[in-house]
Protein backbone atom coordinates (compact mmCIF):
# COMPACT_ATOMS: atom_id res chain seq x y z
CA UNK A 1 0.00 0.00 0.00
CA UNK A 2 0.95 3.39 -1.09
CA UNK A 3 2.21 5.81 2.20
CA UNK A 4 2.62 9.19 1.08
CA UNK A 5 -0.61 10.35 -1.01
CA UNK A 6 0.46 10.68 -4.27
CA UNK A 7 -1.61 13.19 -6.89
CA UNK A 8 -4.99 12.15 -7.49
CA UNK A 9 -7.32 14.19 -10.07
CA UNK A 10 -10.04 14.19 -8.01
CA UNK A 11 -8.20 15.78 -5.13
CA UNK A 12 -7.02 18.84 -7.69
CA UNK A 13 -10.62 19.22 -9.40
CA UNK A 14 -11.48 19.75 -6.24
CA UNK A 15 -9.60 22.49 -4.06
CA UNK A 16 -11.01 24.18 -7.27
CA UNK A 17 -7.96 25.18 -9.46
CA UNK A 18 -9.53 27.71 -12.05
CA UNK A 19 -6.51 26.82 -14.75
CA UNK A 20 -5.09 23.14 -16.16
CA UNK A 21 -1.84 22.25 -14.19
CA UNK A 22 0.68 23.10 -16.83
CA UNK A 23 1.33 19.08 -17.10
CA UNK A 24 -2.03 18.01 -18.22
CA UNK A 25 -1.65 20.20 -21.10
CA UNK A 26 -1.99 18.36 -24.21
CA UNK A 27 0.33 19.01 -27.11
CA UNK A 28 -2.53 20.89 -30.06
CA UNK A 29 -2.67 17.62 -32.07
CA UNK A 30 -4.12 15.84 -29.31
CA UNK A 31 -6.35 18.16 -28.16
CA UNK A 32 -10.07 17.63 -28.10
CA UNK A 33 -11.61 18.82 -31.78
CA UNK A 34 -13.79 21.76 -30.99
CA UNK A 35 -16.70 20.80 -33.09
CA UNK A 36 -17.23 18.29 -35.29
CA UNK A 37 -17.68 18.24 -39.18
CA UNK A 38 -21.49 17.54 -40.59
CA UNK A 39 -19.82 14.18 -42.09
CA UNK A 40 -18.72 13.11 -38.56
CA UNK A 41 -21.36 14.49 -36.99
CA UNK A 42 -24.08 12.67 -38.86
CA UNK A 43 -22.03 9.42 -38.05
CA UNK A 44 -23.05 6.99 -35.43
CA UNK A 45 -21.52 3.68 -33.48
CA UNK A 46 -23.73 1.34 -34.61
CA UNK A 47 -26.72 -0.41 -31.97
CA UNK A 48 -26.99 -4.36 -32.43
CA UNK A 49 -29.96 -5.94 -30.67
CA UNK A 50 -28.71 -9.56 -29.94
CA UNK A 51 -32.12 -10.75 -29.09
CA UNK A 52 -33.11 -10.24 -33.03
CA UNK A 53 -32.84 -12.70 -35.68
CA UNK A 54 -30.74 -10.68 -37.18
CA UNK A 55 -27.68 -10.14 -34.94
CA UNK A 56 -25.40 -11.91 -36.30
CA UNK A 57 -25.43 -10.74 -39.86
CA UNK A 58 -25.54 -6.69 -37.56
CA UNK A 59 -22.24 -8.24 -35.73
CA UNK A 60 -20.84 -8.90 -38.57
CA UNK A 61 -21.23 -5.30 -40.37
CA UNK A 62 -20.84 -3.81 -36.57
CA UNK A 63 -17.47 -6.03 -36.60
CA UNK A 64 -16.38 -4.86 -40.33
CA UNK A 65 -16.88 -1.20 -40.34
CA UNK A 66 -16.35 -0.34 -37.30
CA UNK A 67 -14.93 -2.24 -34.61
CA UNK A 68 -17.12 -0.82 -31.80
CA UNK A 69 -20.63 -1.21 -31.39
CA UNK A 70 -23.18 -1.01 -28.86
CA UNK A 71 -25.71 -4.35 -28.33
CA UNK A 72 -28.60 -4.06 -26.40
CA UNK A 73 -30.79 -7.27 -26.07
CA UNK A 74 -28.00 -9.15 -24.30
CA UNK A 75 -29.97 -10.56 -21.22
CA UNK A 76 -28.61 -8.58 -18.59
CA UNK A 77 -30.49 -6.71 -15.75
CA UNK A 78 -30.18 -2.96 -16.07
CA UNK A 79 -30.43 -3.24 -11.97
CA UNK A 80 -26.90 -5.31 -12.20
CA UNK A 81 -25.50 -2.03 -14.15
CA UNK A 82 -26.76 0.24 -12.24
CA UNK A 83 -25.42 -1.28 -9.16
CA UNK A 84 -21.94 -1.94 -10.54
CA UNK A 85 -22.02 2.25 -11.76
CA UNK A 86 -23.59 3.06 -8.07
CA UNK A 87 -20.71 1.15 -6.22
CA UNK A 88 -18.24 3.03 -7.99
CA UNK A 89 -19.58 6.21 -7.73
CA UNK A 90 -19.73 5.58 -4.12
CA UNK A 91 -16.46 4.62 -3.72
CA UNK A 92 -15.01 7.68 -5.57
CA UNK A 93 -17.00 10.03 -3.39
CA UNK A 94 -15.48 8.66 -0.36
CA UNK A 95 -13.11 10.59 1.57
CA UNK A 96 -9.43 10.42 0.17
CA UNK A 97 -8.72 8.52 3.13
CA UNK A 98 -11.01 5.54 2.62
CA UNK A 99 -9.90 5.55 -1.23
CA UNK A 100 -6.39 5.63 -0.47
CA UNK A 101 -6.14 2.39 1.95
CA UNK A 102 -6.92 0.81 -1.36
CA UNK A 103 -4.15 2.59 -3.56
CA UNK A 104 -2.46 0.07 -5.75
CA UNK A 105 0.88 -0.65 -4.99
CA UNK A 106 3.73 0.78 -7.02
CA UNK A 107 5.90 -1.33 -6.63
CA UNK A 108 3.68 -3.98 -8.69
CA UNK A 109 4.31 -1.70 -11.70
CA UNK A 110 1.72 -2.37 -14.08
CA UNK A 111 0.58 -5.41 -12.50
CA UNK A 112 -0.99 -3.16 -10.01
CA UNK A 113 -4.80 -3.38 -8.58
CA UNK A 114 -6.49 -0.55 -6.84
CA UNK A 115 -7.03 2.71 -7.07
CA UNK A 116 -4.62 4.83 -8.95
CA UNK A 117 -4.57 7.61 -11.81
CA UNK A 118 -1.77 6.61 -14.36
CA UNK A 119 -2.62 4.01 -17.48
CA UNK A 120 1.41 3.83 -17.64
CA UNK A 121 3.93 3.02 -14.47
CA UNK A 122 6.49 5.83 -14.84
CA UNK A 123 6.18 7.11 -18.51
CA UNK A 124 6.44 10.96 -19.12
CA UNK A 125 3.52 11.26 -21.67
CA UNK A 126 1.02 13.87 -20.49
CA UNK A 127 -1.12 12.18 -18.14
CA UNK A 128 -4.64 11.23 -18.02
CA UNK A 129 -7.57 13.79 -16.55
CA UNK A 130 -8.63 10.80 -14.68
CA UNK A 131 -8.42 8.30 -11.83
CA UNK A 132 -9.44 4.60 -11.46
CA UNK A 133 -9.62 1.81 -9.97
CA UNK A 134 -8.24 -1.59 -11.13
CA UNK A 135 -10.06 -4.78 -10.29
CA UNK A 136 -8.01 -8.00 -11.01
CA UNK A 137 -11.65 -10.26 -11.43
CA UNK A 138 -10.62 -14.01 -13.67
CA UNK A 139 -9.51 -16.56 -13.69
CA UNK A 140 -11.13 -17.27 -9.66
CA UNK A 141 -7.26 -17.79 -8.21
CA UNK A 142 -5.99 -13.87 -9.62
CA UNK A 143 -9.47 -12.47 -7.62
CA UNK A 144 -9.44 -11.25 -3.95
CA UNK A 145 -12.26 -8.95 -3.05
CA UNK A 146 -10.19 -7.94 -0.16
CA UNK A 147 -8.24 -5.60 -2.17
CA UNK A 148 -11.50 -4.02 -3.11
CA UNK A 149 -13.17 -1.25 -1.11
CA UNK A 150 -14.89 -2.50 1.88
CA UNK A 151 -16.46 0.79 2.96
CA UNK A 152 -18.99 0.73 0.23
CA UNK A 153 -22.09 -2.05 0.94
CA UNK A 154 -22.42 -4.70 -1.48
CA UNK A 155 -19.36 -3.71 -3.58
CA UNK A 156 -17.42 -6.60 -3.69
CA UNK A 157 -20.16 -8.90 -4.14
CA UNK A 158 -21.35 -6.66 -7.27
CA UNK A 159 -17.93 -6.80 -8.67
CA UNK A 160 -17.63 -10.36 -8.25
CA UNK A 161 -21.05 -10.93 -9.81
CA UNK A 162 -20.78 -8.17 -12.73
CA UNK A 163 -17.21 -10.09 -13.71
CA UNK A 164 -19.08 -13.39 -13.97
CA UNK A 165 -22.05 -12.11 -16.05
CA UNK A 166 -19.34 -10.22 -18.46
CA UNK A 167 -17.75 -13.28 -18.87
CA UNK A 168 -20.26 -14.88 -20.42
CA UNK A 169 -21.23 -11.69 -22.34
CA UNK A 170 -18.03 -11.50 -23.92
CA UNK A 171 -17.76 -15.29 -24.77
CA UNK A 172 -21.38 -15.29 -26.11
CA UNK A 173 -19.99 -12.47 -28.55
CA UNK A 174 -17.09 -14.06 -29.61
CA UNK A 175 -18.77 -17.28 -30.52
CA UNK A 176 -20.86 -15.28 -32.72
CA UNK A 177 -17.79 -13.54 -34.04
CA UNK A 178 -15.66 -16.80 -34.91
CA UNK A 179 -19.11 -17.77 -36.85
CA UNK A 180 -19.27 -15.20 -38.57
CA UNK A 181 -15.70 -16.06 -40.16
CA UNK A 182 -16.57 -19.39 -40.97
CA UNK A 183 -14.42 -20.05 -38.02
CA UNK A 184 -15.78 -23.07 -35.15
CA UNK A 185 -17.66 -21.02 -32.23
CA UNK A 186 -15.25 -21.59 -29.83
CA UNK A 187 -12.62 -20.60 -31.84
CA UNK A 188 -11.39 -17.16 -30.48
CA UNK A 189 -12.18 -17.59 -27.26
CA UNK A 190 -9.76 -20.94 -27.35
CA UNK A 191 -6.92 -19.09 -29.13
CA UNK A 192 -6.88 -16.45 -26.33
CA UNK A 193 -6.99 -19.48 -23.92
CA UNK A 194 -7.92 -18.85 -19.81
CA UNK A 195 -9.39 -15.44 -19.62
CA UNK A 196 -7.62 -12.82 -17.63
CA UNK A 197 -10.38 -10.42 -17.08
CA UNK A 198 -9.80 -7.07 -15.30
CA UNK A 199 -12.74 -4.79 -14.55
CA UNK A 200 -11.75 -0.90 -14.57
CA UNK A 201 -13.78 2.13 -12.57
CA UNK A 202 -12.77 5.11 -14.41
CA UNK A 203 -13.43 8.65 -12.51
CA UNK A 204 -13.51 11.78 -14.83
CA UNK A 205 -13.67 14.61 -12.55
CA UNK A 206 -15.02 17.74 -13.95
CA UNK A 207 -11.59 19.70 -15.73
CA UNK A 208 -11.26 23.39 -15.48
CA UNK A 209 -9.92 23.56 -19.32
CA UNK A 210 -11.27 20.82 -20.87
CA UNK A 211 -10.11 22.29 -24.34
CA UNK A 212 -6.45 21.59 -23.21
CA UNK A 213 -6.81 17.91 -21.82
CA UNK A 214 -7.97 14.40 -22.57
CA UNK A 215 -9.50 12.16 -19.43
CA UNK A 216 -8.30 9.27 -21.49
CA UNK A 217 -5.21 9.21 -24.59
CA UNK A 218 -6.35 7.64 -27.76
CA UNK A 219 -5.30 3.99 -27.53
CA UNK A 220 -6.57 0.54 -28.74
CA UNK A 221 -7.20 -1.86 -26.16
CA UNK A 222 -4.59 -4.37 -25.64
CA UNK A 223 -7.02 -7.77 -25.26
CA UNK A 224 -9.27 -9.85 -27.09
CA UNK A 225 -12.37 -7.91 -26.43
CA UNK A 226 -13.09 -4.82 -23.93
CA UNK A 227 -17.00 -4.56 -22.89
CA UNK A 228 -17.95 -0.90 -21.37
CA UNK A 229 -20.89 0.90 -19.67
CA UNK A 230 -20.97 4.81 -18.90
CA UNK A 231 -23.07 6.86 -17.03
CA UNK A 232 -25.20 9.67 -18.75
CA UNK A 233 -22.25 11.97 -18.80
CA UNK A 234 -21.02 11.30 -22.62
CA UNK A 235 -16.99 11.98 -23.16
CA UNK A 236 -16.16 8.75 -24.68
CA UNK A 237 -15.00 8.75 -28.64
CA UNK A 238 -14.01 6.18 -31.37
CA UNK A 239 -11.78 7.03 -34.50
CA UNK A 240 -13.57 6.42 -37.55
CA UNK A 241 -12.47 7.04 -41.14
CA UNK A 242 -9.63 9.32 -39.30
CA UNK A 243 -12.72 11.38 -36.84
CA UNK A 244 -13.64 11.78 -33.62
CA UNK A 245 -17.26 10.11 -33.22
CA UNK A 246 -18.62 10.75 -29.49
CA UNK A 247 -20.02 7.49 -27.96
CA UNK A 248 -23.32 9.02 -26.04
CA UNK A 249 -24.34 5.96 -23.20
CA UNK A 250 -27.16 3.99 -24.08
CA UNK A 251 -29.34 3.22 -21.08
CA UNK A 252 -28.92 -0.54 -20.40
CA UNK A 253 -26.94 -0.66 -23.52
CA UNK A 254 -23.19 -1.92 -23.17
CA UNK A 255 -20.55 -1.10 -25.21
CA UNK A 256 -18.62 -3.53 -27.62
CA UNK A 257 -15.14 -2.42 -28.58
CA UNK A 258 -12.89 -4.95 -30.24
CA UNK A 259 -9.08 -4.71 -28.96
CA UNK A 260 -5.79 -6.01 -30.45
CA UNK A 261 -5.53 -9.60 -30.13
CA UNK A 262 -9.02 -10.24 -31.86
CA UNK A 263 -7.19 -8.28 -34.54
CA UNK A 264 -4.12 -10.32 -34.85
CA UNK A 265 -6.13 -13.02 -34.55
CA UNK A 266 -8.40 -12.51 -37.79
CA UNK A 267 -6.22 -11.50 -39.84
CA UNK A 268 -6.96 -8.10 -39.86
CA UNK A 269 -10.37 -8.71 -41.00
CA UNK A 270 -11.54 -7.20 -37.84
CA UNK A 271 -9.29 -3.93 -36.72
CA UNK A 272 -9.24 -2.87 -33.09
CA UNK A 273 -11.24 0.32 -31.80
CA UNK A 274 -9.16 3.77 -31.36
CA UNK A 275 -10.82 5.42 -28.72
CA UNK A 276 -10.25 8.03 -25.95
CA UNK A 277 -11.98 9.70 -23.63
CA UNK A 278 -13.04 14.10 -23.17
CA UNK A 279 -13.47 15.76 -20.05
CA UNK A 280 -15.92 18.49 -19.58
CA UNK A 281 -16.33 21.28 -16.86
CA UNK A 282 -19.63 20.85 -15.88
CA UNK A 283 -20.01 17.05 -14.59
CA UNK A 284 -17.70 14.27 -13.35
CA UNK A 285 -18.17 10.83 -15.48
CA UNK A 286 -18.03 7.52 -14.72
CA UNK A 287 -17.20 4.24 -17.31
CA UNK A 288 -16.79 0.75 -16.17
CA UNK A 289 -14.15 -1.36 -18.68
CA UNK A 290 -14.43 -5.14 -18.52
CA UNK A 291 -11.07 -6.28 -20.47
CA UNK A 292 -11.26 -10.09 -21.36
CA UNK A 293 -7.48 -10.93 -22.23
CA UNK A 294 -5.25 -13.72 -22.54
CA UNK A 295 -2.87 -14.92 -19.63
CA UNK A 296 0.52 -13.53 -20.11
CA UNK A 297 2.24 -17.01 -21.59
CA UNK A 298 -0.24 -17.14 -24.13
CA UNK A 299 0.95 -17.37 -27.91
CA UNK A 300 -1.36 -15.46 -29.82
CA UNK A 301 -1.94 -16.74 -33.67
CA UNK A 302 -3.23 -15.83 -36.67
CA UNK A 303 -6.17 -18.20 -37.90
CA UNK A 304 -4.77 -19.85 -40.66
CA UNK A 305 -8.03 -20.38 -41.95
CA UNK A 306 -8.02 -16.52 -42.98
CA UNK A 307 -4.82 -16.69 -44.33
CA UNK A 308 -4.61 -17.13 -48.18
CA UNK A 309 -2.45 -15.96 -51.58
CA UNK A 310 -4.79 -12.85 -51.57
CA UNK A 311 -4.65 -11.98 -48.16
CA UNK A 312 -1.38 -13.41 -46.32
CA UNK A 313 -0.42 -13.17 -42.78
CA UNK A 314 -0.48 -9.84 -41.53
CA UNK A 315 0.81 -10.01 -38.26
CA UNK A 316 3.58 -11.64 -36.30
CA UNK A 317 2.56 -14.66 -33.94
CA UNK A 318 3.25 -12.73 -30.43
CA UNK A 319 3.09 -13.74 -26.86
CA UNK A 320 1.01 -11.52 -24.86
CA UNK A 321 3.36 -11.26 -22.13
CA UNK A 322 5.62 -9.39 -24.65
CA UNK A 323 2.72 -7.43 -26.30
CA UNK A 324 1.86 -6.02 -23.22
CA UNK A 325 5.37 -4.98 -21.86
CA UNK A 326 5.80 -3.39 -25.06
CA UNK A 327 2.49 -1.32 -24.90
CA UNK A 328 3.67 -0.33 -21.43
CA UNK A 329 6.80 0.86 -22.32
CA UNK A 330 6.07 2.12 -25.57
CA UNK A 331 3.04 4.15 -24.90
CA UNK A 332 -0.77 3.21 -26.09
CA UNK A 333 -0.64 5.87 -28.79
CA UNK A 334 -2.86 4.96 -31.42
CA UNK A 335 -2.23 1.59 -33.35
CA UNK A 336 1.81 1.77 -32.36
CA UNK A 337 2.09 -1.82 -30.71
CA UNK A 338 0.12 -3.90 -33.31
CA UNK A 339 1.81 -1.85 -35.93
CA UNK A 340 5.54 -3.25 -34.28
CA UNK A 341 3.71 -6.64 -35.53
CA UNK A 342 3.21 -5.95 -39.16
CA UNK A 343 4.86 -8.64 -41.12
CA UNK A 344 6.65 -6.42 -43.76
CA UNK A 345 6.21 -7.55 -47.27
O1 LIG B 1 -13.92 5.85 -20.00
C1 LIG B 1 -14.10 5.43 -21.13
O2 LIG B 1 -15.15 5.63 -21.73
C2 LIG B 1 -13.01 4.66 -21.84
C3 LIG B 1 -12.22 3.74 -20.95
C4 LIG B 1 -11.19 2.98 -21.73
O3 LIG B 1 -11.07 3.10 -22.91
C5 LIG B 1 -10.26 2.05 -21.06
O4 LIG B 1 -10.29 1.97 -19.81
O5 LIG B 1 -9.48 1.38 -21.77
FE1 LIG C 1 -9.85 1.53 -23.79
Amino acid sequence: METAAPARVQDLAETGVSRLPAQYIQPPENRPTPSPSPVAAALSVPVVDLSSSTAADDVRAACADWGAFHVVGHGLPGELLDAVREAGLAFFRAPMGDKLRFACDPARGTAAEGYGSRMLANDDSVPDWRDCFDHHTLPESRRDPAHWPDFVPGYRDTIAKYSNSMKDLAQKLLCIISENLNLPPSYIQEAVGEVYQNITISYYSPCPQPDLALGLQSHSDMGAITLLIQDDVGGLEVLKDGMWIPVPALHDGILVILADQTEIITNGRYKSSVHRAVVNAERARLSVATFYDPSKSSKICTAPQLVSKDEPQKYRDVIYGDYVSSWYSKGPEGKRNIDALLIQK
